[in-house]
């Protein structure tokens, strides 16, 4: 097999001062005061690797201890999935996590808590950015889900276009366990995937499904064994690029067009709605909470 690493990626990647490059805007300065807590840094949070044979990429999630997605983070996706999206060679994308049994715990909540009004703004946009970049890409996207798959997770599972997960974990939308509610387009893409009771019983429960659970609904394709989840996205990954690249793509532009069409007329408005919402000090009571009683459950 024939692998390298995007060199150019991983140069953006290191280089976080500027964002973000996503389309739609023009980059901005960081306020770099918030800086969230990992214990991995920028450098190793994103692994990209190009097999030149299958002409498939992999994103490997690596932002210890549970991918938390802060803004420097989704900043890199969005800037790796850019340069991949223009990389010609380049057909498909798998979506991996280099942390144990979790794919993403969704938004890191530090970025909720106290924030600057100033980062608040740019990283919902930013986020907003990533997923509508995933969610529309030219290129196949497939997740390889090898653990829990919570909230902005499922943001990121649910904007790809095929999804393999390892059994006995939990997979879903608990914003409101939290205090807070999904955003319009997140919701419509699960809904997308499960329909509208499925979508808005869990949502306004917080439920998150068992990886059976998820199989069953169609939240997910397939369920392997852990240690198979990878082979089996890079198997599927193959089958699916025997479909010619443009017919695939503007079919799932097709049938995507109205939660797209909506995103962006909504967009505004929904970030409106974060960064005044979130700063009430009722939320930031509800979010320290549960982030102290996810310390204490140890
Ligand atoms: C109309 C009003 C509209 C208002 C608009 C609001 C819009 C809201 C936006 C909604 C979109 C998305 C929301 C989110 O994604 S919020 C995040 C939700 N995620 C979770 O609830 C997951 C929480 N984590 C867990 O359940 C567990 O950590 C786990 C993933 C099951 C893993 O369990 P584990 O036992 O393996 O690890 P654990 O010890 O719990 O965690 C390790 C350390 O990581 C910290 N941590 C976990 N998750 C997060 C996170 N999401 N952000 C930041 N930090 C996290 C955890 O606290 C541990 O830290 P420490 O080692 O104790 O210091």
């Amino acid at each position: 097999m024939t692998m390298r690493s995007f060199g150019l990626i991983r140069q953006c990647c290191n280089a976080l001062v500027r964002v973000p490059l996503a389309r739609e805007k023009s980059p901005v300065s960081l306020p770099i005061s918030h800086l969230s807590r990992s214990l991995t840094t920028a450098a190793e949070a994103l692994k990209i690797t190009y097999d030149e044979k299958s002409e498939v990429a992999t994103m490997h999630l690596c932002r210890k201890p549970v991918n938390g997605l802060s803004l420097e983070f989704i900043t890199q996706i969005s800037i790796a999935l850019e340069k991949l999206e223009n990389e010609r060679s380049c057909r498909g994308v798998i979506i991996s996590s280099g942390c144990d049994n979790v794919f993403c715990a969704g938004l890191d909540i530090n970025e909720m808590l106290r924030p600057t009004p100033e980062r608040l703004e740019i990283f919902w946009k930013t986020l907003q950015d990533m997923w509508l970049q995933l969610f529309t890409t030219r290129l196949m996207t497939v997740a390889a889900i090898t653990g829990h798959c919570i909230a902005g997770g499922c943001l990121i599972s649910s904007a790809c276009d095929h999804r393999v997960m390892a059994p006995n974990f939990k997979i879903g939308l608990n914003e409101v366990k939290l205090g807070i509610v999904a955003p319009f387009w997140l919701v419509d893409s699960v809904k997308n995937l499960i329909g509208y009771r499925q979508t808005e019983w869990s949502l306004m429960k917080g439920h998150l499904f068992s990886s059976e659970d998820a199989l069953r609904l169609g939240l997910v394709d397939k369920v392997v064994p852990q240690d198979q989840v990878v082979l089996q996205a890079e198997a599927d990954m193959a089958e699916w690029l025997q479909v010619p690249d443009s017919a695939r793509h503007l079919s799932k532009t097709l049938m995507r067009r109205d939660t797209v069409v909506r995103f962006r007329s909504g967009r505004e408005a929904d970030l409106k709605t974060f960064v005044n919402y979130i700063p009430k000090e009722s939320i930031q009571k509800t979010l320290h909470s549960y982030v102290e009683s996810l310390k204490s459950k140890k």
